[in-house]
């Protein structure tokens, strides 16, 4: 990655402004002949965890691989920082990407699965020794730095996995429902960290889920998708203070109120009427 087309650092993430920092104007993303997401409007600001949250093969992945430049736009286009950026986000600034499997390579330990993001993404090599320690600490797996993957549970592997993301140093965070394969109690514990975790660094961050829970209790706003093709159905922000609590009434109450809103356009017998 050329240092000069590289986004802001750290502290700069997390500038208070409404500008958009990532903007999406009408994207479309086709497989084939197949449209899976139909002209998505959407903006990322500055330091903003916003949650894409739509019901299963609606589209949400696809959509992801296109902003991570894993995929082409079909139609429409991406702006970040102010410029072009329909290609995809890797060709302007670092992206950290967490898979909904953690994809960490078996025949490396945790470790050097680190270093293999950071080398493919230009970090200067005398940085990869501090970096590692660093991430594995803030995600509590450092003691598994020379273990091998398939020694460590779902939740440490997924933990790894956002290390490694971050590890990058990202200007900014995609991730696809990196906690479905998880159990609920680590969930939780992963959410709360995930949060934590986003208070420290403000990296903007985009993440995908089915879950309306795990949408209200992360997201600063929520971006509702339709079933497929994805479109934006409503953008909600999430009025709920910080720190919040899984077990929050008002998270309930809210919660309640987008199933009530969603139902009919989530429900695979009566989709929406167009
Ligand atoms: N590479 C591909 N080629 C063809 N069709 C695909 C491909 N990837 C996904 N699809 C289809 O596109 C649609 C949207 O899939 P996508 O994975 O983007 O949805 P999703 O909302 O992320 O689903 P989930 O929440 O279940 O992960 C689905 O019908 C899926 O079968």
């Amino acid at each position: 990655m050329n240092e000069t087309t590289r986004g802001p650092a750290v502290a700069d993430k997390a500038a208070t402004t409404d500008e958009p920092y990532l903007e999406l104007r009408g994207v479309t993303v086709r497989h084939g002949e197949r449209t899976v997401v139909s002209g998505i409007d959407l903006t990322l600001r500055p330091g903003e965890f916003l949650a894409l949250l739509g019901p299963s093969g609606c589209g949400k992945s696809s959509l992801l691989q296109v902003l991570a430049g894993l995929a082409r736009v079909a139609g429409g286009s991406l702006r970040l920082d102010g410029a072009d950026a329909t290609e995809g986000l890797g060709q302007r600034v670092r992206v950290g990407y967490v898979f909904q499997d953690h994809r960490l390579l078996p025949w490396r330990t945790v470790g050097q699965n680190i270093e293999i993001a950071m080398k493919a993404a230009g970090v200067p090599k005398a940085e990869w020794d501090e970096r590692i320690d660093r991430f594995l600490s803030m995600l509590r797996v450092a003691e598994h730095r020379t273990a091998w993957p398939m020694r460590l549970s779902g939740g440490q592997r997924q933990r790894v996995s956002i290390a490694r993301a971050l590890a990058v140093d990202p200007d900014i965070v995609l991730m696809d429902e990196p906690f479905s394969g998880l159990d609920e109690v680590t969930a939780r514990a992963m959410r709360q960290e995930l949060t934590r975790l986003h208070e420290t660094t403000a990296v903007p961050t985009l993440f995908v889920t089915h879950s309306i829970r795990e949408a209200l209790f992360l997201a600063d706003r929520v971006v509702i998708l339709s079933q497929g093709p994805a479109r934006v159905l409503k953008t909600l922000d999430v009025p709920l203070v910080r720190p919040r609590r899984h077990e929050d009434s008002a998270l309930t109450r809210l919660a309640d109120e987008v199933v009530a809103d969603v139902l009919r356009e989530w429900e695979p017998t009566e989709g929406p009427a167009s």
